[in-house]
């Protein structure tokens, strides 16, 4: 039994940016085990996930399409059994609840649910008493400017967020940047009180109103990968927090911890910095 007592984890996306990432990081795991690994893409079915990953040596896991025969296989691994999720904003609420109804414990990295979405997957994950994790941005950077942006906003009443990513992301704002808007919005503030009627020449010229008046503001370029700024304003001064990444290896320690902790809750969890 030499995999006894590992891990056993499915990556959904596994051939994506993230998805490749994920696959050398649970390879490299000395306690975890990558059982299967899913992606929709054409091109890359019955590839080796190890070889498409970039590794060295083959995993002997060939990529499929078919999610729930593998969720069904994950979920008769004698240890419970984790699925990462890198995939689509418009397929990962399916994922999840697929998941949950298997009894496999999602690590959701998969950005573009709603708060309707996230409520009803707290709710479906309660009922079967399983663990999940919903975390828009797994680096810790991002978790230390988030704090560094609470700590600002009991002293600054206006604040607007700019995110920037590559041209290759499908939803905006990004995930990152409507949590961030939460996290502020929760301190029973409000933001940007108006002091003149103002007219959008252009519409969306002001970005789009997040949580208590927040304004976020996306950019698309290709040559960028992820980075975020919130910016604080008060008469006679700016505070800028800016986070950069230049590297997806960024996220690996989060992802790693999300799927050891994930083992060992029962219901649904949403951010990082809840379990660091
Ligand atoms: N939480 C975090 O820290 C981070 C979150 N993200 C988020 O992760 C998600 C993925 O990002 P990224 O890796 O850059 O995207 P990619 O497009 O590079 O990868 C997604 C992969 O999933 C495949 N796919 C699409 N739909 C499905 C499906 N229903 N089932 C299985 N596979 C599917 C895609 O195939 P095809 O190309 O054929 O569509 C592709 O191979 C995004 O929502 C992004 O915002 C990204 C970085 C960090
Ligand atoms: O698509 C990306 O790349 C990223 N998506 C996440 C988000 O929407 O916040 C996390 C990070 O910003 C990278």
């Amino acid at each position: 039994m030499a995999n006894q007592g590992l891990i056993p984890v499915v990556v959904n996306g596994a051939a994506g940016k993230m998805g490749r990432e994920v696959i050398k990081a649970v390879a490299e795991a000395p306690d975890m085990n990558l059982v299967g690994a899913i992606d929709t893409s054409p091109e890359h079915q019955n590839k080796d996930a190890g070889e498409l990953a970039g590794l060295s040596e083959p995993l002997e896991v060939p990529i499929t399409n078919q999610m729930e025969p593998m969720l069904a296989f994950a979920a008769q691994e004698r240890e419970p059994g984790v699925v990462v999720d890198f995939t689509h904003p418009d397929s990962v609420y399916d994922n999840i609840r697929s998941a949950i109804a298997y009894g496999v414990r999602p690590v959701v990295g998969t950005t573009g649910l709603s708060p309707e979405q996230i409520q009803d997957l707290a709710d479906f994950a309660d009922k079967a008493s399983t663990g999940c994790l919903i975390i828009p941005n797994f680096s810790i950077g991002m978790v230390l400017l988030q704090q560094a942006a609470i700590a600002a906003s009991q002293y600054f009443d206006h604040v607007e967020i700019i995110e920037l990513h590559h041209n290759q992301k499908a939803d905006a704002p990004s995930g990152t940047a409507i949590k961030t808007a939460q996290m502020l919005g929760e301190l029973g503030k409000t933001y940007n009180q108006a002091i003149v009627n103002e007219t959008e020449k252009i519409p969306g010229a002001r970005g789009s109103q997040a949580d208590e008046g927040i304004r976020i503001h996306s950019i698309r370029l290709p040559g960028l990968i992820a980075h975020q700024e919130v910016i604080f304003g008060s008469p006679g001064e700016i505070y800028t927090l800016r986070h950069d990444t230049s590297d997806r290896t960024c996220y690996m320690p989060g992802v790693l911890l999300a799927i050891r902790k994930v083992l060992q809750l029962k219901s649904l969890v949403y951010g990082l910095e809840k379990i660091i």
